[in-house]
């Protein structure tokens, strides 16, 4: 964790700023183990790491904190004259993706420092995973495939798609994490919604389903994508499903450490477009996943992101068809030193 810091303050040296204001919850929580970052703060200068949170987790800040970050507990505005005088006099670098424009005001207000908008600082130290994290989302993931194992049987004619959703959301709970985001479920025509969560809509014979869905465990996320047959669907949603696990598959295939990111998009991008269907995948091939569910690296067309050993990506094509249906099949992948291993390992559908 110490690491971190110095890695952070290393990163901080080089863009000529001392010190940094995390805001983004997920970077309060990778540097200061804090498990409520969403009401946390943090100030990283050259000798101190202090977190600021209010009086609801005194005791749980310091159950909570790493080694080596001191807690202040402070509302939100005493919180900032506690760190005027230790931020005096340098350049303070902030997250720019992620604090607000009153957030900003206040903190001129409170300091009359030089401010610096810095952009992935923290995030650029999230793209490659400890161990300990990649076992945070193996375990998550691990959890999320015995509750699709459980409740696959579920998804079947009869079934209203809040229903499945349901089903996952509670054997989540039931074995300790929590939903990552909102259930997609996307059955028959729905399926052409790439983020369908889950409606009332009955689940009917012929129909494909979608099922999107996530676990939140200790912070880490996992996210997996099955769609399912249920009875026998139209010969062109079958061509559909096969494009797209072949799309699918050769991508995983193809991940190499080195590789770009934008270079992967394009094996399933060109398969896709092979079969006809290259307008239908209507957006990118994957991103990294860990304390947020979208984080980087971005697999996206022509991204010059380059993929590294420790990286947590989705691979996810998709294939949309307004008024017919959908088809999209992912999986979590580790990149690993000599290629890759698929973390997620419930079954896909043969149609
Ligand atoms: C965080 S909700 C969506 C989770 C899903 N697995 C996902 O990342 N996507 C579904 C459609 C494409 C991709 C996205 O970019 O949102």
């Amino acid at each position: 964790m110490q690491q971190r810091l110095e890695r952070i303050r290393a990163a901080l040296g080089r863009e000529g700023t001392q010190a940094l204001w995390v805001s983004s919850p997920a970077s309060v929580r990778y540097l200061s183990g804090f498990t409520h970052p969403e009401d946390g703060r943090m100030l990283i200068t050259p000798t101190q790491a202090v977190l600021y949170t209010d009086s609801r987790y005194t005791v749980q800040a310091r159950e909570d904190v790493n080694e080596g970050v001191e807690v202040v507990i402070a509302a939100p505005q005493k919180a900032l004259e506690d760190a005027a005088p230790k931020v005096e006099g340098m350049k303070v670098a902030v997250e720019g993706t992620h604090l607000t424009v009153s957030a900003l005001e206040k903190l001129k207000e409170a300091w009359k420092v030089q401010l610096h908008p810095s952009e992935g600082v923290v995030e650029n130290l999230r793209l490659i995973k400890a161990e300990d994290e990649v076992e945070g989302v193996r375990a998550a993931q691990d959890l999320a495939d015995r509750v699709f194992a459980a409740v696959r049987p579920q998804i079947k004619a009869g079934a209203r798609e809040v229903d499945v959703a349901i089903a996952l959301e509670q054997g989540l709970r039931q074995a300790g994490a929590t939903s990552a985001f909102d259930v997609i479920v996307a059955s028959g025509v729905r399926g052409a919604l790439p983020h369908g969560t889950a409606s009332d809509k009955v689940i009917e014979d012929g129909d494909l389903v979608t099922v999107d869905f996530g676990a939140n465990l200790n912070g880490y996320n996992s996210d997996m994508t099955r769609t399912v047959a249920v009875g026998q669907p139209s010969d062109e949603l079958k061509r559909i499903y096969n494009a797209v696990l072949e799309a699918e598959e050769a991508a995983v295939q193809a991940i190499k450490p080195g590789m770009k990111a934008g270079d992967l998009d394009a094996v399933a991008r060109d398969i896709l477009e092979g079969h006809g269907l290259g307008e239908a995948f209507a957006h990118s091939l994957g991103h990294g996943v860990g304390l947020v569910v979208h984080e980087g690296p971005r697999l996206s067309k022509g991204s010059e992101d380059v993929l590294k050993p420790g990286m947590v990506i989705t691979i996810e094509p998709g294939a949309y068809v307004e008024g017919l249906g959908g088809v999209r099949i992912e999986d979590l992948v580790l990149v690993t030193e000599d290629g890759y291993e698929v973390l997620s390992h419930s079954p896909k559908e043969q149609v």
